[in-house]
């Protein structure tokens, strides 16, 4: 008689608390389980398939060894949270990753008490950590806190900043560096050719015993994994290592997908430690799902997928990205102009510049999750006469905005930025919005800035920057595809600082900066069936404006509308800046500024998400009509 299989133990896991009354072997099978779990899910969502993956038996071990949510367990970048969100409660919203009123893709606060950090830009984690650890110190109700670092992440600087000021203090603080040998791409830099001799040469024998005895201390329950845990210490470094001359005690290398080794070694330390302890474990990206271990990137990001087969489900493209395009113009730029070099801060695939290394290998710098470096690094290169592009998302060059003002502008250095990401980015959510490049760049003093309408726009906008060495120059554009618009042959260098008249029309201008034209230009052809056809130009620049344009266009419209997808402060704050400053509004001129709101837009499509912001062709479109003093019927 065929036997009931037994119930699965993820079925009784709804909490971290409920994992205190499993055995280890359960622990084993609660692994497998959410293993297949998180794969089910992420084939239905799409996702950060990879990392999750990667972290099965760290999430499961840390949750049965800490006291979530009195222990603050921070995953960074947070991206291989999927598994700790099935263990903390929200299995039954896990398929809801990433979509319109979904959970989010990445820890964050206001979702659970069991995500004591947000996460989404890497190399966080340890800071916060440190900031818990001295909280408890000072009397505050918290337990451990244990912050959960990749490989990748800790190559950003200030991961280090942290690890600095830990090992100062000595207070007690738990750094699990999850090594997977893997960024986005595999790692780059000397800290990745270190973290592998770590486990690679022969550690210092006399400290072994030192890790040994650790496990000696175990409490007798746990004496079971114990021996399995002395076989795994034989391979541990014990001394002398970077972190160790950092204030940290160095445990490791340990195999961060077992479970026999993890347990004791984390029960050990919970009960021991008394100082900044780092545990070095080693895993693999995309563990135990061939597709995603087989993939170049190891499943870091995917799209849906079947199961059974691990192929995607993705759209059919009718148009090529952005990104594909910058890549392109920029190579055939750097064909004709070997002082033209590409940088990228560890998104080489993201940003297109693994093109540009196919082409030009010598000439394209991975500088790891390094954003400050990247744009100083950049300003040398420019200070030395090279033409340097630094291709970051929007997002991600806020980390390094000191640099760009420094480094970069007050010495007008000649550096292209290429800020992919522009606008709202979709399922990456808040975190990863690219709302305030336009903000920050055009309020620098010789900056010039750019925003492509569509792809071709963009060609003339790689060959605009390649051509403009009398100081910094930034040029923005959307994730995704482009319009399907016509494309040029080559680039043209566009005259900087002119816009152009896109459509003639009357009574009412709309200036648009960026890729919202094609939403302005719906909206132009729904009002033009009422006769109320407005006139639309695209700015190109945000600085410097096209001011005899913009004057044009007042004397010529009884209303202005600006519009943008970025936050206030940008290109329609500056272009109200300079009417105020012309007294236009003196006569009581009719202008509004078309931005994204004052708060942060949560994940879903960016359809979705730019009609919260009211930016979508029905929104300009009502925009229009309020200005003629049409009255509409109110959108509910
Ligand atoms: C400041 C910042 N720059 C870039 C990124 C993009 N990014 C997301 S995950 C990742 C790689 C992280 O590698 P690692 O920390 O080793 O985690 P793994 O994916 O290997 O688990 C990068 C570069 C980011 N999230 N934040
Ligand atoms: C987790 C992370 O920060 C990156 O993987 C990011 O999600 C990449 O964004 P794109 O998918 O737009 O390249
Ligand atoms: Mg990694």
């Amino acid at each position: 008689m065929s036997q009931t299989p037994p119930t699965p133990i993820l079925d009784r896991v709804r909490l971290p608390s409920d994992l205190k009354a499993l055995t280890d072997r359960e622990l084993h099978r609660l692994s497998d389980e959410l293993r297949a779990e998180t794969i089910s899910a992420v084939s239905v969502t799409g996702g950060h398939l990879g990392a999750g993956l990667g972290v099965i038996e760290l999430t499961v071990a840390l949750h049965a060894v800490f006291d979530a949510p009195r222990d603050k367990i921070i995953w960074d970048v947070g991206h291989q949270c999927y598994p700790h969100k099935i263990l903390t409660g929200r299995r039954d919203r896990i398929r809801t990753l990433r979509t319109k009123d979904g959970l989010s893709g990445f820890t964050k606060r206001s979702e659970s008490p069991y995500d004591p950090f947000g996460a989404g830009h890497s190399s966080t984690s340890i800071s916060a950590a440190v900031g818990f650890a001295m909280a408890r110190e000072l009397g505050a109700e918290t337990g451990d806190a244990i912050a959960v670092i990749g490989d990748g992440a800790m190559s950003g600087g200030m991961a280090f900043e942290a690890m600095n000021h830990a090992g100062h203090l000595g207070k007690r603080v738990f750094v699990v560096l999850n090594d997977n040998e893997m960024s986005i791409a595999p790692p780059v830099g000397a800290l990745s050719s270190y973290l592998t001799r770590l486990y690679s040469e022969g550690p210092m024998q006399d400290l072994k015993s030192v890790a040994k005895g650790a496990v000696s201390l175990l409490p007798e329950p746990f004496q079971e994994g114990a021996r399995r845990a002395k076989e795994m210490l034989k391979g541990m470094a014990v001394g002398g290592t970077l972190f160790e001359e950092l204030g940290f005690t160095y445990v490791g290398p340990v195999d961060g997908h077992d479970l026999d080794a993890l347990l004791p070694l984390l029960r050990t330390l919970k009960a021991r430690a008394t100082g900044p302890v780092l545990i070095h474990a080693l895993t693999k990206k995309g563990k135990g799902y061939a597709p995603a271990e087989s993939r170049a990137d190891r499943g870091h990001a995917t799209a849906k997928f079947d199961v059974i087969t691990g192929a995607q489900v993705k759209a059919p493209s009718n148009a090529p990205s952005y990104t594909k395009v910058f890549a392109e113009s920029l190579v055939r730029e750097a064909e004709s102009d070997e002082k033209i070099v590409a940088i990228t801060a560890a998104m080489p695939d993201g940003t297109g510049l693994n093109l540009f290394a196919d082409r030009f290998p010598r000439r394209t710098f991975d500088v790891g999750i390094a954003e400050q470096h990247a744009v100083t690094f950049s300003a040398g290169l420019a200070a030395a006469g090279m033409r340097p592009f630094c291709a970051i998302y929007s997002t991600f060059l806020q980390r390094g905005y000191d640099q760009i003002v420094h480094d970069v502008a007050i010495q007008r250095l000649p550096v292209r930025f290429a800020i992919d990401r522009a606008g709202l980015v979709g399922a990456d959510g808040a975190t990863h919005a690219g709302s305030y490049d336009i903000g920050f760049m055009a309020n620098l003093p010789g900056m010039v800035v750019m925003a492509a309408a569509d792809e071709a726009e963009l060609v003339h906008m790689v060959a605009t920057a390649a051509a403009h060495d009398e100081g910094p120059i930034a040029f923005r554009y959307p994730r995704g595809e482009g319009m399907g618009v016509e494309m040029p042959e080559r680039g043209q260098p566009l005259e900087i600082g002119k816009g152009r008249i896109v459509a003639e029309g009357a009574r009412v201008a709309i200036l648009s900066f960026g890729t919202r034209l094609a939403e302005v230009l719906k909206a132009r052809e729904a009002l033009a069936a009422r006769g109320l056809a407005p006139t639309v130009a695209d700015a190109r620049f945000a600085k410097p404006l096209d001011t005899d344009l913009i004057l044009r266009l007042v004397a010529e419209h009884e209303a202005l509308i600006c519009i943008e997808e970025g936050a206030v402060g940008g290109f329609g704050s500056h272009v109200a800046q300079f009417l105020s400053d012309q007294g236009v509004f003196d006569r009581g001129y009719k202008f509004r500024s078309m931005v994204l709101p004052d708060t942060f837009i949560d994940h879903a499509s960016p359809e979705d998400m730019y009609a919260s912001a009211r930016m979508n062709a029905s929104d300009i479109e009502a925009k229009v009509l309020e200005l003629l003093g049409v009255a509409v019927a109110k959108r509910a």
